[in-house]
């Protein structure tokens, strides 16, 4: 295969080692990587756009779980069939400079963590409300679309700051900030039907242009059109009686066009437990046969609550609707009071709660309409496909929670570990593209994971060891005990073996009451600077307090050791890649 003649935006370097590249792939292989570009890269449309032929609207998203992806390029599509110019762009790729030269920009952002910007799109954020560098937007007609989770002490912040901030610094809004919770689908729709109206649209006589979304395509597999891929193996990776035991499962792959990368994840559609299905039918006296609609599709009750409503958190429009029929003193005052009083009782009650306290017999459809949409929860893999091309592979760990004086189970981890050989589930692949390897193959990695935050670790190592690089590695790993704690041991052996992992520290916390995942790189602070001197790039994986708490005690010895500032230019330099959960 041949790379045909445009002018390529690369150094001479890169297109080089895009040359090899090509030159090694075999048919499938490259129709494959065409595809995976196709789908997932916007900016892959552009390539050899000048600036001055940008289209008039830009449509820039925020996200980490693709629903506002999704709802920007189905806007493109609507824009391109209504005549207006668009161009989709995630927030990750787009700097504030480059809203100078816009006229329209419509943004659809998500909020995460708590209440912060999604984590690509951060550099944007703080470059917007950085004074010193955010440009003034006196041309710029903006719209925002806002998602988030009502159930979130801080709903929609980043829409609303940003909304705030493109103001403030001169723009003006062409329709008001739309905030939507998570079934965000039909205020959004009719939101962006609004918003259509107010674009330009060009002259009558110009041909339609073809959309510049590349994604036009749109990916082979979504949450929307799941894969539904049969458990091969799963296995008890750690001591069964573990409270939370951590599993290994295996799932067949047929179908070549499964778009991951090393570091990627999949979207797991789970169902709800089965007992707790039939509680809530106990508790309503409704009959999983009743017939209901979930976003147009005809089918049973008991269908919607296993697979599309979430029966755990209430959510405000259960808890009108509750208030509402069983005429609840104290539901109806908590509905009055507002969000804080809402919460407060969302904090005590989940949906069962709720329906055992407040005893009633609901109407199925209104039930289903009240209930919040179940979302899928996303698994890093722990296979890389170049090593093999037929299986998935995740590590699952199942995640206790505390809620009102007793113990919940996660609905995801506990579905996937109870899957037996033969079963399937729904699933889709999702990128995670600032959690990729390094383009130089020669850029050292050290790899920090706490528990299951080693499964990508495991798929780096499988594609580096298959494509026969010599990437040098430094794994720092915690965990509860050597013994029965030490994921995928025998894969980190062989990685040893082959030279790849140069250097394995582990941390066994039950064993060394008071060590912490960032001891052993504090220990070699030397060894550490001498890494970050050859270029070395530091991935951080696992839970997301934890692993904060390593990072800020290995970036405050840094920084001592060598002025501050220095951490932070590691992150502007893109070497910090952080998947945290
Ligand atoms: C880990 C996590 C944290 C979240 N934190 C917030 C929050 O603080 N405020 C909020 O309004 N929504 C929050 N959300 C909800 C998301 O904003 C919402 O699910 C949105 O639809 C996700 O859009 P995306 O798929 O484009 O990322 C959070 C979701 C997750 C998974």
């Amino acid at each position: 295969m041949t790379a045909h003649a445009l002018a390529p935006p690369f150094s001479e370097t890169q297109w080089r080692r895009i040359h090899t590249l090509l030159e090694e792939l075999d048919d499938q292989q490259a129709l494959w990587l065409s595809g995976y570009l196709a789908g997932q890269n916007t900016d892959t449309a552009r390539l050899g756009q000048k600036p001055e032929d940008a289209p008039a609207l830009l449509i820039a998203y925020g996200t980490e779980t693709d629903n506002s992806r999704e709802l920007a390029e189905r806007f493109s599509e609507q824009c391109r069939e209504a005549g207006v110019a668009a161009e989709v762009q995630d927030l990750a790729r787009v700097r504030p400079r480059q809203l100078v030269k816009r006229k329209h920009l419509v943004v659809i952002t998500a909020t995460h963590g708590d209440g912060d910007p999604p984590e690509p799109a951060l550099p944007f954020f703080e470059g917007l409300a950085d004074d010193a560098t955010a440009p003034r937007l006196k041309g710029l007609h903006f719209a925002v679309l806002a998602l988030g989770d009502s159930t979130y002490e801080h709903f929609c912040t980043a829409g609303r700051q940003l909304d705030a901030r493109l103001e403030a610094l001169g723009g003006q809004r062409l329709l008001e900030r739309q905030e939507c919770d998570v079934d965000f689908e039909a205020p959004a729709k009719a939101w962006l039907a609004r918003l259509i109206e107010k674009l330009p649209k060009r002259e009558s006589n110009t041909a339609p242009a073809a959309s510049t979304s590349a994604t036009k395509r749109g990916p082979v597999y979504d949450k929307r059109r799941p894969l539904e891929a049969e458990i091969l193996v799963n296995q008890c990776l750690t001591a069964p009686d573990r409270t939370s035991p951590i599993h290994h499962l295996e799932l067949a792959l047929e179908a070549p066009d499964f778009a991951v990368a090393p570091g990627d994840a999949v979207g797991v559609l789970a169902d709800n437990p089965p007992e707790l299905i039939a509680a809530v039918l106990d508790a309503t006296g409704l009959s999983g046969e009743q017939p209901v609609t979930v976003d147009g599709a005809p089918q049973p009750l008991v269908q919607a609550l296993r697979q599309h409503r979430d029966l755990t958190i209430p959510g405000g429009r259960f808890l009108e609707y509750w208030a509402e029929l069983t005429e609840s003193a104290a539901l109806r005052e908590a509905v009055a009071g507002g969000t804080r009083t809402q919460r407060a009782v969302l904090k005590q009650h989940q949906v069962l709660d709720l329906l055992r306290d407040y005893p009633a017999r609901p109407d199925a459809e209104a039930l289903v309409a009240s209930l919040r949409p179940l979302q899928p929860r996303l698994y890093d893999l722990a296979n890389a496909l170049s090593a093999f091309d037929d299986e998935l592979h995740l590590t699952v760990k199942r995640f206790r929670y505390p809620f009102a004086g007793r113990w919940e189970t996660g609905v995801a981890s506990a579905y996937l570990l109870d899957l037996q050989a033969g079963d399937s589930v729904r699933l889709y692949p999702h990128r995670n593209a600032r959690f990729h390897l390094p383009d130089d193959p020669d850029t050292p990695l050290v790899l920090i994971a706490e528990g299951t935050g080693i499964a990508p670790y495991r798929a780096f190592l499988q594609h580096l060891a298959a494509a026969g690089r010599h990437t040098p590695c430094w794994l720092v790993f915690a965990e509860q005990r050597f013994e029965e704690d030490f994921l995928y041991q025998l894969d980190f052996q062989e990685a040893r073996d082959n030279g790849l992992l140069k250097r394995v520290d582990t941390v066994f916390q039950a064993e060394q009451p008071g060590r912490e995942l960032a001891d052993p790189l504090l220990e070699q602070v030397d060894r550490l600077s001498e890494w970050l001197e050859r270029g070395a790039h530091l991935y951080f994986c696992g839970d997301k307090d934890r692993l904060a708490e390593a990072e800020a005690r290995v970036r405050d010895a840094f920084d001592r050791r060598l002025g501050a500032g220095h951490w932070k230019q590691l992150s502007k330099a893109k070497r910090l890649h952080r998947n945290l959960y």
